[in-house]
């Protein structure tokens, strides 16, 4: 290995978008190019990290390059490297706010730079020369907000193909839905061994004055709890009204989703099909998560059940990873981001026809996890519990009228259907949890332990 690859072996499973954590790594290879040579230089890093189980993964990693150590930059430090001008020291280049402007000014010129294109929507202006600031939330990839006008997402795993995120964005304008922000523009890299670009990031207009919604449900909670006695409905905090306007928000995004890209009523074959990818993630989960186990065989019949049931379902482009975090209540109503699907499913299983259902269960699960996670401190606080289950439970109804009463369509709490798609999102949580938050791993086990009881 390069003294580059060792840096890079070193620093990348302490970022939290590096999705391989916990896996046995057998090599590393990296493949570089610079977009800027200016002071300092920007690179560009396709990082193919590979697992001793045979998979592998490829990252993008952008590095910034100074001559001397930057002070201010300690957090953004990825190391030193020897060059035949003396040491050349990396820096994360998304913390490197120096090294954020060409990322807009190539958008502008519609440039090419090596493997690398870049692409304007030519629908708005983009606001060039300014330096970008990394957001603090960071999750699986990493965005810079440019002068509070538009925000940049790097996507960190790079896999051939459109990324849903562009490809559902663009749509989604299309059809002059009200409930997203708009895309101005996208960049992709051409693909080392010949197969379709990958789609490296995404630049969208900056939604000003939103809160997300974890944030919003999560202080509704804390009232809650600070109000020993009164119920979710008469705290000044509820949030039922907030998440009613959601279910109405995302059964309008599934419409227009089911109008301008294909859609179909799904045959009988799907769900088996379901009913097998569940019960395969769930195996696989096991290995991961061992404490799955106790409700693995409820979980089976759960899944089983699924290739059975008569109800009727609708097979379109969803969002495919729809939680509290991932909408943005802005002084007019609710805007939905990240249309990227699960991190960790591959590119073309995120971008098939799937059902609504897996969105309105993934929404179903986030009520659950906001109103549960101030538990992880006081499990055995049953007030609380019950607060907590209180909460979610309104919650919960209130999302599903929304959605009911937008979409014309009656999501019923007693579906084995969206049961199951919640029970399968569940255990893609523990997984998630048990490699990122171990310490929140009770809040996806313990909704699992109701899931399985049938309640
Ligand atoms: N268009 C936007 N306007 C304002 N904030 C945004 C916008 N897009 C994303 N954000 C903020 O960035 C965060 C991360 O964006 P997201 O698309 O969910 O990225 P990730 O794939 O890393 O989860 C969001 O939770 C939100 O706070
Ligand atoms: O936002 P991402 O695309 O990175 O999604 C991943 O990270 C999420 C956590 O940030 C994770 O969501 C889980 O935790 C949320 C609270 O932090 C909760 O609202 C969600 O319901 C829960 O699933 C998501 O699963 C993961 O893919």
């Amino acid at each position: 290995m390069s003294a580059l690859t060792d840096m890079l072996a070193d620093w990348m499973p302490g970022q939290r978008w590096f999705g391989g954590k916990g896996r046995e790594w057998a090599g590393v290879t990296e493949e570089g190019f610079f977009l800027d040579q200016s002071d300092p230089a920007l690179s560009v890093h396709r990082v193919r990290v590979e697992y001793t189980d045979g998979a592998s993964d490829t990252y993008l990693v952008p590095l910034s390059w100074r001559s001397a150590p930057a002070e201010e930059l300690s957090t953004a430090f990825v190391g030193a490297v020897s060059g035949s001008h003396g040491e050349n020291y990396a820096y994360d280049a998304m913390r490197d706010r120096d090294a954020t402007v060409p990322w807009l000014t190539h958008l502008v010129a519609a440039s090419t730079v090596g493997p690398m294109r870049f692409h304007p929507a030519g629908v708005a202006y983009i606001p060039e020369g300014l330096p970008g600031d990394v957001i603090s939330t960071e999750q699986s990839n990493t965005s810079l907000v440019f002068g509070e006008t538009a925000i940049l997402k790097l996507f960190r795993r790079l896999e051939p193909g459109l990324n849903p995120d562009v490809e559902i964005h663009d749509a989604l304008r299309q059809a002059e839905n009200q409930h997203i922000a708009g895309l101005l523009g996208y960049i992709e890299v051409d693909d080392p061994n010949g197969l379709e670009p990958a789609t490296v990031a995404m630049l969208q207009t900056f939604v000003p004055n939103a809160s997300d919604g974890w944030r919003l449900a999560t202080s509704s909670v804390r009232d809650l709890y600070a109000e020993a006695d009164l119920h979710a409905d008469e705290v000044g905090g509820d949030f039922a009204g907030e998440s009613e306007r959601l279910g109405e928000a995302t059964a309008s995004v599934h419409a227009d989703l089911a109008q301008v890209l294909p859609s179909e009523p799904a045959d009988r074959d799907w769900y088996a099909t379901v009913a097998g990818q569940m019960t395969a993630r769930l195996e696989a989960a096991l290995a991961v998560v061992p404490d799955l186990a106790e409700h693995a065989d409820a979980l089976r019949s759960l899944y089983a059940a699924v290739a059975d049931t008569t109800e009727p379902v609708v097979r379109q482009r969803v969002h495919g990873d729809l939680h509290l975090g991932q909408v943005l209540r802005t002084t007019t109503g609710w805007i939905v981001l990240d249309f990227e699907g699960e991190p960790a499913r591959p590119l073309a299983e995120r971008r098939e026809l799937d059902t609504p259902l897996r969105d309105v269960a993934g929404m179903l699960r986030s009520f659950d996890y906001a109103a549960r996670h101030m538990l992880v401190e006081q499990p055995d606080d049953p007030q609380r519990a019950y607060r907590a289950q209180e909460w979610a439970e309104r919650n919960r109804r209130a999302f599903c009228e929304g959605y009911s009463a937008a979409g014309g369509v009656t999501l019923s709490s007693d579906s084995a259907l969206l049961r199951a798609f919640e029970a399968d999102k569940a255990v893609y949580e523990c997984v998630y949890e048990a490699r990122n938050r171990p310490h929140w791993l009770m809040i996806p086990l313990s909704s699992l332990s109701r899931l399985a009881a049938g309640n």
